[in-house]
């Protein structure tokens, strides 16, 4: 389990995490959100002991990093997929991983195996693709069969395959009762694999709630979309019916406060023809532009106030 309380983390005059609580709990994939630069690394990197923070805390069971009795059975980390040796070869790094851990390379067949890396354990680390590279981080990770697991970007790079797999994997890994932190750009994916979503903008907590309340959030979210061949009568009945009613391009009107039978029958009523009619769902996506829109208009302001 990962607690974060409080935390702040300032770099002179940058405040870059500022007064961040969440939690994210064994069994549960968590998905960790933000615009660039919205702190999303450095409360990572502070979770794991390679950042001090200013004030506030953050324990991993518990516990600060720096007092984990077995920090790599406690928490396996991926931050930088980049930073294995590049003349090593996957099995060489993999089992200096190990050794100054008192772990057997049984083990270290066992992850290499479980990242598809077997074929390739034999070449050097340098001579991997991006993929390759993720995957090699992510066996670091495991190397240690920890119960807590920390992901940046674990699917940067990996092909369709390989993101599937990423995806399976961390489902795999909650089931069986482990905690999984984990960040990313790619909303869709993050909304197939996370059970919950903590999202930050500019150091600061902006939402922390399942993927489904976040989806729901999102201003599409419990409309009714409806496309006809004469929008301005339905959207006139619906009106006088009591519903919102948003017209958007071609002929679509999208409806507030009524189904899509309400919809239906209001079309019938003043005999428009209905082409398509549907109920909207919203998106992650949507949720989180809609939610961070502001943290990035700041960013963006900063920066041309800054280029000035
Ligand atoms: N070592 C550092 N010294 C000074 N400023 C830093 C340092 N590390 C991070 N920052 C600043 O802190 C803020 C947060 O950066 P951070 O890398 O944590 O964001 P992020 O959410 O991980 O972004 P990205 O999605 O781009 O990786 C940024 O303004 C960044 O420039």
């Amino acid at each position: 389990m990962i607690e974060v309380a409080a935390l702040t983390k300032r770099y002179g005059s940058t405040t870059a995490v500022d007064g961040l609580t969440f939690a994210a709990r064994p069994g549960t994939v968590t998905g960790f959100l933000g615009p660039n630069g919205a702190g999303k690394s450095t409360t990572m990197r502070i979770v794991v002991g390679l950042e001090r923070p200013t004030s506030g805390t953050a324990t991993v069971d518990g516990r600060r990093f720096a007092d984990l009795p077995a920090p790599l059975h406690a928490v396996g980390v991926m931050l930088d997929a980049r930073s294995v040796h590049p003349g090593r070869t996957a099995y060489k790094h993999l089992l200096s991983m190990a050794r100054t851990h008192g772990i057997g390379r049984a083990r270290v067949r066992h992850v290499l195996a479980q990242t598809g890396l077997e074929p390739v354990a034999n070449r050097r680390a340098g001579t991997f693709s991006l993929g390759m590279g993720q995957r090699l981080g992510i066996a670091g990770a495991l190397l240690g069969d920890p119960a807590t697991l920390i992901l940046d970007e674990p699917v940067n790079g990996l092909d369709p395959e390989g993101v599937l797999w990423v995806r399976h994997l961390v489902r795999e890994l909650a089931a069986e009762g482990r905690t999984v932190l984990l960040s990313s750009h790619l909303m869709h994916e993050l909304a197939l694999c996370a059970d919950r979503v903590v999202i930050i903008g500019r150091g600061r907590l902006l939402a922390d709630a399942s993927v489904q309340e976040i989806v729901a959030r999102s201003e599409r979210a419990g409309t009714v979309r409806v496309r006809t061949t004469d929008p301005e009568p339905l959207a006139r009945e619906l009106l006088a019916a009591g519903a919102q009613v948003t017209p958007l391009e071609g002929g679509v009107l999208q409806v507030r406060g009524a189904s899509v039978d309400d919809v239906g029958t209001a079309a019938r009523r003043c005999g428009v023809t209905v082409l398509e009619l549907g109920a909207e769902s919203g998106s992650l996506e949507e949720a989180y532009l809609q939610l961070t829109g502001d943290a990035v208009q700041y960013r963006a302001a900063e920066m041309k106030d800054g280029a000035r």
